[in-house]
């Protein structure tokens, strides 16, 4: 006996699926959409809607709003076709599937490294091979200090990163850095940059390679929105 559906997935709605990330990007992010010409329906800025996935003034494109690590997940899959992610997102998973054609300006922060204030006084970095570092984000991390010799053990944590000095977890943590408040009141020290951040339009390639016009008619969209934010 056939059987049919359990452990089928759902068929995909057709069309054309944005990911956008629910954090602190959207507020920055939902400009340059509206400018790209996309309204979403009414439920998307109703804090009581359950809803997930919003239909567009657009025919056949609908917006998602999902977690900033999932966003790039959702791309990668092919389950959206375009989104907006950070770069420590993009570097950390480091899909090739995902084409990242535009850098959106927004979401300026940078990837630290971070020790309590008093271990930073006289702490050398040419003098480690091996540290211990909590973080959420190991694979940055374990590829940044192994290009430079030192073996870095990653203990996965995904918020408040800055307690694990405090309480003794890891002497050590990789961490988004904007102000540095958050640092400085944990009595951490920035003690090296891994990388600056902004924020990208992303695409699926294989989208890309399929639908040419209208992904690149949606890149052109973005960087005119872009180029009328920055003349404004
Ligand atoms: N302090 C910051 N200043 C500027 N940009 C930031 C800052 N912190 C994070 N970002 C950017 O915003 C993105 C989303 O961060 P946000 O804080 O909204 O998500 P999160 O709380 O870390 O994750 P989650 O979606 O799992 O709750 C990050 O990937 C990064 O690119
Ligand atoms: O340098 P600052 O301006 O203080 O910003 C840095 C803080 O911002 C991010 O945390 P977020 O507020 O997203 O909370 P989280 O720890 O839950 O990720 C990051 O993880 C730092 O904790």
């Amino acid at each position: 006996m056939a059987h049919i559906g359990l452990d089928q997935p759902a068929s995909p709605k057709p069309g054309l699926v944005m990911a956008l990330p629910k954090g602190r990007i959207l507020k920055e992010v939902m400009p340059l959409v509206r400018a790209a010409g996309i309204e979403p329906e009414a439920a998307f800025d109703d804090d009581d809607s359950r809803k997930l996935q919003f239909d567009t003034n657009i025919e056949g494109l609908s917006i998602i709003r999902v977690r900033a690590f999932d966003v790039a997940t959702f791309v990668a899959f092919g389950a959206a076709h375009l989104g907006v992610a950070g770069n420590d997102v993009l570097m950390e998973f480091d899909y090739p599937e995902i084409y990242a054609p535009l850098d959106l300006d927004i979401g300026h922060c940078r990837l630290s490294l971070a020790e309590p204030d008093d271990m930073a006084r006289d702490d050398d970095m040419a003098g480690w091979s091996h540290i211990r570092v909590a973080t959420k984000y190991p694979g940055i991390t374990r590829r940044y200090f192994a290009a430079r010799g030192v073996q870095a053990e990653c203990v996965k944590l995904n918020g408040a990163m800055e307690l694990a000095p405090v309480l003794g977890l890891c002497p050590r943590i990789v961490d988004l850095v904007s102000t540095g408040s958050t640092l400085r009141a944990n009595g951490l020290r920035e003690v090296a940059v891994l990388t600056e951040i902004t924020s990208r339009l992303i695409v699926n390639r294989a989208a890309f390679k399929t639908r040419p016009d209208v992904m690149s008619g949606w890149i052109t969209r973005f960087r005119q929105s872009l180029e009328g934010r920055d003349a404004a």
